[in-house]
């Protein structure tokens, strides 16, 4: 299923931003392939802007991204940015995860229909299929919008805080999704707050003020002193409490 380069993906020196104002600047990482990584920081660090340059939906005023491979990213919007008045059922929106591949014409095969039921089935959301997506609460309406981004088959799958505001067991059976899609050859890249779940993927990039902080493995990356540093908060003057990575 994947085709893009061996090595992974290679973010080279990118600057992007909207109008006149730069909020990237200059990210250079590595996200490997066939596996997870996820993107750490604060609000307005510039994570969403790094997805949406990885999809190629934002274009970087320099730097490049190489090693996407030959098929569209998907991209799992942070669900409040999907309105929720859109007159569709749980199962014609995963349904559209298809229509890249589909084009206008071809009819779904057989195939394309069990993929769709197969994707509603891995996030829970099956029993749902025939119900409006207004109707939904919004960790179903969140595990519909990850099935159809799965349905794509994509080489590369971005995700825009996939668990935000989801109970722990929900948040479980993404996570599992995520792992699942990344040993299945999908290179994986989401935007998170959860810091459990950044500390699931085998990569992790923390940025801060729109400039790339750290990357490697989660353990190595998220230590309290790196959190501190990039959400600006001081130094405890007696020893706090541990952090999530016991460091
Ligand atoms: N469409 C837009 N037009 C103009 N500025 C934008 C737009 N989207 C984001 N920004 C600005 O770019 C900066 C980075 O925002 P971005 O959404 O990438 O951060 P983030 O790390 O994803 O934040 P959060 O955790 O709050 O989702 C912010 O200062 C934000 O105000």
């Amino acid at each position: 299923m994947n085709n893009a380069e061996p090595d992974g993906i290679a973010v080279r020196g990118v600057s992007a931003g909207y109008s006149r104002r730069t909020v990237l600047h200059d990210v250079t990482a590595h996200l490997p392939r066939s596996g997870v990584t996820s993107l750490v920081g604060p609000n307005g660090a510039g994570k969403s802007t790094l997805l949406a340059v990885l999809a190629g939906v934002l274009e970087p005023v320099s730097g490049a991204i190489e090693g996407r491979g030959p098929r569209r990213p998907a991209f799992v919007m942070q669900r409040s940015a999907v309105p929720d008045a859109l007159p569709l059922t749980v199962r014609e929106a995963v349904r559209m995860g298809r229509w890249a591949d589909l084009g206008l014409w071809r009819r779904p095969s057989g195939e394309d229909r069990a993929l769709v039921e197969e994707c509603m089935e891995r996030l829970g959301v099956l029993d749902l299929a025939g119900r409006q997506l207004g109707s939904l609460s919004g960790g179903q309406r969140q595990r519909t919008l990850v099935a159809q981004g799965l349905a794509q088959r994509p080489d590369l799958l971005l995700l825009d805080e996939p668990t935000a505001g989801l109970d722990q067991e929900a948040r479980g059976r993404i996570a599992d999704v995520l792992d699942g899609a990344g040993r299945e050859g999908m290179t994986v890249v989401h935007a998170t707050h959860d810091l459990d779940l950044a500390l699931r993927a085998e990569h992790c990039l923390l940025l801060g003020n729109g400039r790339l902080t750290a990357q490697g493995a989660p353990g190595e990356v998220l230590t309290s002193e790196a959190l501190r540093q990039v959400w600006n908060v001081p130094e405890p003057a007696h020893p706090g409490p541990p952090s999530p990575t016991g460091r």
